[in-house]
């Protein structure tokens, strides 16, 4: 079969449109249950309710002297009440004896109150002599003491469907005893670079060669946006051999994609591998950079054909691709990381198509960085781009812009 030779160039909208139909018809998420030592970054994908009451009993919060309030009031310095201790409390253990009037019990942060105690005073204003202990202070009902239930009761909810385990929520489901946690699965995409000029960034350069930065670059993305990454590596630019390492992807991830031989030059054979082994779906978008990105469909599966630039890859990817796989993965589409700045200096943009601008950020400035695709450390330098709408050539210095962050997402 004929390849698709000549680009059938569709607006932005239209391909984030057939994008996300694409993705919603042949993905659904799926869960699994993990340990919760593996489950950083994860989604939650049920909510979970605390089968324990946190804390699980009355606790005392300072080292001291469980006391009945009453039994201090009016005490200070001169005039100390007076209560006879009965026992020792520490962590881990549990009082036998009830706090009666004129008693207390010695008690350590985190031991149980005993019955009859209702505030804690810290050993710092108290002095003991024998079986006497003094008390400088007065204490207040409550004093020192976290309740029982008072962080969470057992059959509340402690975490939410969606929530993005962090350290934090990962620390109170230990505190509630829950060991496995149910979260979204993670999309898995084979990244696979094109083209004979490439060598592994572990190699040696060679003449007429560069480093393949695309694999590393999109597989952080991947990761970011909640994915687990195969390599699929470098392919060289022959039919087969793509065809081939396409293939392997499908087999062992949920979507392949590749940077590179996107365009309409002699070694640009994506199109044609994938007409043959599925269908393209898109080849053509009317943006800068970007604009031979290809979308394909093979054995139900997406497959996504980067340019081979790197700023056009990641880009692409972050424009275009990532919004429905932080969707599939459970994330929200990175909302939150646009910032409204200055522009710093005019920026002139191509009619007819979406131009992405990479910026630097400079307090309330955004400064445009005037770079090729090609130019990975000034992508690297960059904090983000503005999506230049596709009806504006010009946008003066001082006008607002929309900058979406690299970071903060
Ligand atoms: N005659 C035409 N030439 C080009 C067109 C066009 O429409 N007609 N489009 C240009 C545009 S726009 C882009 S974008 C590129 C995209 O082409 P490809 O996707 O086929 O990419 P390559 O030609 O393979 O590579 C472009 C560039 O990027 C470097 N590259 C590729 N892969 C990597 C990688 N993994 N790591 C680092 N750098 C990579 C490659 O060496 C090239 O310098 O085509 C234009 N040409
Ligand atoms: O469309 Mo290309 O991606 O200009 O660099």
């Amino acid at each position: 079969m004929m390849g698709v030779e000549f680009l059938e160039i569709i607006d932005l909208d239209d391909a984030r449109r057939i994008t996300g139909e694409l993705f919603s018809e042949l993905y659904s998420q799926g869960t699994e249950s993990v340990d919760i030592l593996d489950a950083d970054g994860r989604v939650l994908a049920d909510d979970i309710e605390s089968p324990v009451d946190l804390p699980p009993f009355d606790r005392a919060s300072r080292d001291g002297y469980a006391v009945r309030a009453a039994d201090t009031f009016g005490a200070d310095e001169e005039n100390p009440a007076t209560l006879r201790c009965i026992e020792t409390v520490e962590a881990g253990s549990v009082p036998s004896l009830e706090v009666a009037e004129g008693l207390c019990t010695r008690i350590s942060t985190g031991a149980p109150v005993p019955e009859g105690a209702d505030a804690v005073v810290m050993v710092e204003y108290t002095w003991e002599e024998v079986d006497r202990v003094y008390i400088q202070r007065p204490a207040y009902p409550s004093q020192h003491i976290a309740a029982r239930g008072s962080d969470i009761r057992a059959g509340n909810v402690l975490l939410r469907t969606g929530t993005v385990l962090s350290p934090d929520k990962i620390a109170a489901l230990s505190a509630a005893g829950i060991t496995r946690v149910n979260v979204i699965s993670k999309p898995s995409v084979c990244v696979i670079s094109t083209g004979n000029e490439l060598i592994e960034p572990s190699g040696q350069l060679e003449p007429g060669k560069i480093f393949d930065s695309n694999s590393a670059g999109l597989s952080s993305a991947l990761k970011e946006a909640g994915c687990s990454v195969k390599h699929g590596g470098i392919v060289r630019d022959d039919y087969g051999e793509l065809r081939d390492a396409i293939l392997r992807g499908l087999e062992e991830a949920d979507m392949v994609i590749t940077s590179g031989g996107t365009s309409a030059g002699a070694g640009d054979i994506l199109s044609e591998v994938l007409d043959e082994l599925g269908r393209v779906v898109i080849h053509g978008i009317s943006i800068k950079p970007g604009k031979p990105t290809i979308v394909g469909v093979v054995d139900d599966k997406i497959v996504v054909g980067l340019p081979g630039f790197p700023v056009s890859a990641l880009i692409v990817f972050m424009s275009l691709i990532e919004p429905f796989i932080r969707k599939l993965s459970g994330r929200k589409a990175s909302s939150g990381h646009v910032k409204t700045l200055k522009l710093a200096e005019r920026l002139h943009s191509s009619r007819g198509r979406v131009h992405y601008a990479l910026v630097m950020v400079d307090g309330d400035y955004a400064r445009p960085i005037f770079k090729d695709s090609g130019a990975v450390a000034a992508l690297a330098g960059a904090d983000g781009y503005i999506e230049v709408p596709k009806n504006v050539e010009i946008i003066n210095e001082g006008e607002e812009v929309e900058v979406v962050l690299f970071e903060n997402r």
